[in-house]
This record gives structure tokens, C-alpha cells and sequence, in this order.
């Protein structure tokens, strides 16, 4: 019989939560690397790029990967014979525990995103927990953790169909996968569950996410029954929707696709699919009563050096002189490099900018002139201006943007993923534009913030509005003047484009 020490199993859940903030899983970093390699859209293999610095530098520094450094998500498997040196702590209070203490880690303090009273006031918890805990009682003497921070883009864009028995799972999650956009981040990976129920279904496909990436060995021997079938048919025929890295089109959308299931009811297919970000973070341990987790560090060697240069076409920007006319010079595609003072603002800052205005309130800032940045940083710590600040998903705040644009005086929005059809036509109509930044680049994203400063809604945490001051901060323009929107062109043209490439293949 095992004895298992709760703080060893505090510890390990704390130090597991740093561990996976800043080193990516290296089969997930190998897999981008070959998505790199093989990549010809230009705009895809640019944001690769900038993922593959990122994951380095995270590495390197100790820093997390992403702002957005997750909810909890924690798969525990207790031995029938094991016993806890203390029994003054359930679980789920354990794993709260060391996800507080890995959070407010002061060395590496992560971003604590988790509000209580989701339907109400929505107020942080301050300290990210609580975690979501799936305990499970199985046989043996030790405890098995598999452990995610799951971001919140990707979480968003969970699907769930209740499929009737001979509806095929391939052509629901191929027809789906376009209308989830790019606020998961891809290139990334899908977890598909079937079986069960519904509840059941969810569960599946996330813990099929906790699996390493292997596709490229199932290719090499090929399927062995039709689980492996269904996860090789639905990673190709995905992969030639040419939706691509950040949504901008090309060769790479999902570096592996998983599946887990269960049996399930005879009139049921309960399918569940939860896309997984370019910041994939999960670790696996077990604790057999010999102590804390050892959760070795990997070899930066491993990482590959890929430089990424701005083209030479790229176009300097000084926001501070910037004039609202000048921006219709700028096209969809083009890189620019932007200097000066900026604005941040994401979700609760826009539901309060929105109920000022209803309330004939004056806004804390001035947005004339201004761009508005979609961000939540992580705090600084020693030297940095600002902690990780990568875009969040810019396709929430289209509620928002009408209102913004005819009535501020904002010249336009800095985020990441798509606009919909009538936030580009308001674009359109304000002779505004929408810029992106690449989502799970955000510690190299805040190497371009040289200063920092909350100046409005101080109480909405890393929600407030700042102030930052940037230093060619690269970006693209997503959604230009014209309304045109990268994000509906490119994908357009890079399935048409490997459609075209198959058909050579197959003459
Ligand atoms: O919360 C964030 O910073 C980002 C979020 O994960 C998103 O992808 O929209």
C-alpha cells in the first residue's frame, strides 16, 4: 500500500503548473516544426515562426508562452490501495491548493483568469482557482495526474452534436471546423469524443488531449482499427480545408487529431470536439509515495532555431501622429510595425465603456486617434514593462465595435482571429481597420511593450484598460478599410489551391 503525502501531491501540482506555463510539450514543438518546414503560405509559415520563437524564449526565460495561461484542468486517477498521509483535504481542495500557489508564484506569477458567478458578476477569483478536477477510483497503489491549462479561445469553440447511429463523425467535424474560425489558435489539435453521453462525450475528448502527438506514427503503420481510421481521415480531409495557421490559409491546421470513446446507447453518437491552441500545455505524472513529482526540464537544444525577419515592404508606423485618413492607405496583408502610445481593452472593459455610453457617462480615456489593443497581460516581474500580452480573440468584442467606431473616435482594434461579415462591413463604413497580432506569441508580443500602466478600471485585473507604449510592435492589417478580411480570403485561396495540388497528385 502506497502512502502518498498531500503535500507532495501540492507540490507536484504547483511546480506542474510552472513547468507546462513555459515549456511546451516537445513532440507538440517537433509537430509545428514540420508544419513550418512544410508550409508555403507565407502569412502561415510567418506566425509558425513567431510560435516557434516564442516557445523558445518561454524556455528559455521561465516565462509563460501565453497571457491567457489557462483554466485547470486536472485528470487524477487514485489507486484503490492507496492512502493519504493526511485526510484534512479533499482533491479538489489539493489541486486548488497548488494551482494557488503556482499562480501567485512570485518567480513566474501567471495570469489568474477564472471569474465565479459566470451568469452574474463575473468577479476574479484572483488567484485562478478553482481548478476542474475528474477524479476517478482505478486499480493499484498510485496516483496518475494529468494536468492542463487549457486557454480560453480554444476552450470557447467546443462543439457538441448528438449524431444519429449511421451519421458520419468525419463529415459533422469537417463541416463544423470552418464555422469555428481562428479564435482557437490554430495550428493546434482536435479532441474528439464519442460514446457515452453527453456530459460523458466532453469528458472524453478532453483527456484525449493529454495524449502526445503521434499522427506522423499512425501514417507510418498505418490504421489498425476504426477509431485510428476516423483520426487519419478527419486529419487529412481538415487539413485541406486550408484554414491554416491563425486562420490566415494554408497547409496546416491541426497537427493531430484524438479520439476517445466509450460505448453509448443504441439510438445515440454523442460527439463532442474541443480544438486545442498553439499553446498546448499539459504534463503527466505519477506519485507512487517516493515523493513530489520530478519533472525534469527539457534540452533547449531541442528547440529549433528559426529566425523570423519582417519583409522589406514592411511599413513603419508612429500611432501617436497617426490620423484616421491615413489608414486607408493600408492593405490587408501588409506587415507593419507600430510605435507609440496604444490602449488596451477586452471584454468587461467594453461592457463598461458600452454602459457609460448608454449612461451619457464620459469615458475614462480619450480614444480619439487611438488604437484599442484586445489584451489581458500577465504582471510584469524584475525588468519587463508587462508580463506575456498576446491578442485575445478580437471576434468577441464585434458586439462592441460598431459602437466603438461611430462613437469614440477610435481609429481602429489590435487582436487576433476573424471579424464577422458586420464588423468588416463596419469597418468598412468607419474607414477603420482591424490589425492582428499572432495568439500564443505573447512573450515576444511584450518584447515590443516598453511601458505599462493601468489607466482606467483598475478592479478588472489584468481586464483593466493600460496604457502601453510600443516599439515596433509587428503586425498585420486583417481587416483593411475596404472591409477585405484576410481571414475569409486566405483560407479561400489556399483550399482552392490544394485542391488543385491533389488533383496533379491523383492525374
Ligand atoms: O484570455 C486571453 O488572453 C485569450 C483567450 O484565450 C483567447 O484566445 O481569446
Amino acid at each position: 500500500m502506497a502512502i502518498i503525502k498531500q503535500q507532495d501531491f501540492i507540490e507536484s501540482i504547483a511546480d506542474s503548473l510552472q513547468y507546462i506555463s513555459y515549456y511546451h510539450p516537445l513532440d507538440f514543438v517537433q509537430a509545428l516544426e514540420k508544419a513550418y518546414h512544410k508550409e508555403e503560405s507565407q502569412a502561415a509559415k510567418d506566425a509558425i515562426a513567431q510560435i516557434l520563437i516564442n516557445s523558445r524564449m518561454s524556455a528559455t526565460g521561465k516565462r509563460p508562452i501565453c497571457q491567457d495561461t489557462g483554466i485547470v484542468t486536472c485528470f487524477v486517477k487514485v489507486g484503490m490501495a492507496v492512502q493519504w498521509d493526511k485526510t484534512d483535504m479533499t482533491v479538489q481542495q489539493m489541486v486548488d491548493e497548488g494551482t494557488r500557489r503556482a499562480y501567485m508564484n512570485p518567480d513566474n506569477p501567471l495570469r489568474a483568469s477564472i471569474v465565479s458567478d459566470p451568469a452574474g458578476t463575473r468577479k476574479n477569483t484572483k488567484d485562478n482557482t478553482p481548478s476542474v478536477v475528474h477524479i476517478d477510483m482505478v486499480e493499484g497503489n498510485e496516483v496518475e495526474v494529468m494536468i492542463a491549462a487549457k486557454g480560453g479561445g480554444s476552450e470557447n469553440k467546443t462543439k457538441m452534436v448528438m449524431l444519429n447511429p449511421s451519421d458520419s463523425v468525419a463529415d459533422w467535424v469537417v463541416e463544423t471546423l470552418p464555422k469555428m474560425g481562428a479564435g482557437w489558435c490554430p495550428p493546434g489539435m482536435l479532441g474528439i469524443g464519442i460514446g457515452g453521453t453527453a456530459e460523458k462525450a466532453g469528458v472524453l475528448a478532453k483527456e484525449s488531449l493529454m495524449d502526445p502527438v503521434d499522427i506522423q506514427e499512425l501514417l507510418d503503420r498505418g490504421p489498425q482499427n476504426a477509431e485510428e481510421e476516423l483520426r487519419l481521415e478527419i486529419y487529412e480531409r481538415v487539413n485541406k480545408l486550408g484554414i491554416g495557421a491563425q486562420g490566415l490559409g494554408g497547409l496546416t491546421t491541426v497537427v493531430d487529431v484524438k479520439i476517445n470513446s466509450a460505448p453509448t446507447h443504441a439510438a445515440s453518437k454523442p460527439v463532442v470536439m474541443i480544438p486545442n491552441c498553439a499553446a498546448t500545455r499539459h504534463v503527466h505524472f505519477h506519485l507512487d509515495g517516493s515523493g513530489p513529482a520530478d519533472l525534469q526540464p527539457p534540452k533547449l537544444e531541442d528547440w529549433p532555431e528559426i529566425t523570423w525577419e519582417v519583409g522589406e515592404s514592411v511599413r513603419r508606423v508612429n500611432v501617436d501622429e497617426l490620423k484616421k485618413a491615413d489608414v486607408t492607405e493600408w492593405k490587408t496583408g501588409e506587415t507593419l510595425l507600430l510605435s507609440g502610445k496604444i490602449y488596451t481593452g477586452r471584454d468587461a472593459a467594453h461592457k463598461r465603456m458600452q454602459e457609460m455610453m448608454a449612461n451619457g457617462e464620459e469615458l475614462p480615456v480619450d480614444l480619439t486617434d487611438k488604437f484599442i489593443y484586445y489584451v489581458g497581460p500577465v504582471d510584469a516581474i524584475g525588468d519587463e514593462a508587462v508580463g506575456p500580452a498576446g491578442p485575445t480573440t478580437a471576434t468577441r468584442m464585434d458586439k462592441f465595435t460598431e459602437l466603438m467606431l461611430s462613437k469614440t473616435g477610435l481609429i481602429g482594434s489590435i487582436g487576433k482571429a476573424e471579424r464577422g461579415a458586420a464588423t468588416c462591413e463596419s469597418i468598412k463604413n468607419n474607414k477603420s481597420v482591424y490589425l492582428m497580432a499572432v495568439g500564443g506569441a505573447a512573450y515576444l508580443v511584450s518584447k515590443a511593450i516598453k511601458k505599462a500602466k493601468v489607466v482606467a478600471f483598475e478592479d478588472l485585473g489584468m481586464e483593466a484598460i493600460y496604457e502601453f507604449e510600443v516599439e515596433d510592435m509587428p503586425v498585420t492589417v486583417a481587416v483593411d478599410s475596404t472591409g477585405e478580411s484576410a481571414h475569409v480570403t486566405g483560407p479561400a485561396i489556399w483550399q482552392a489551391k490544394i485542391e488543385e495540388l491533389d488533383e496533379k497528385l491523383n492525374a
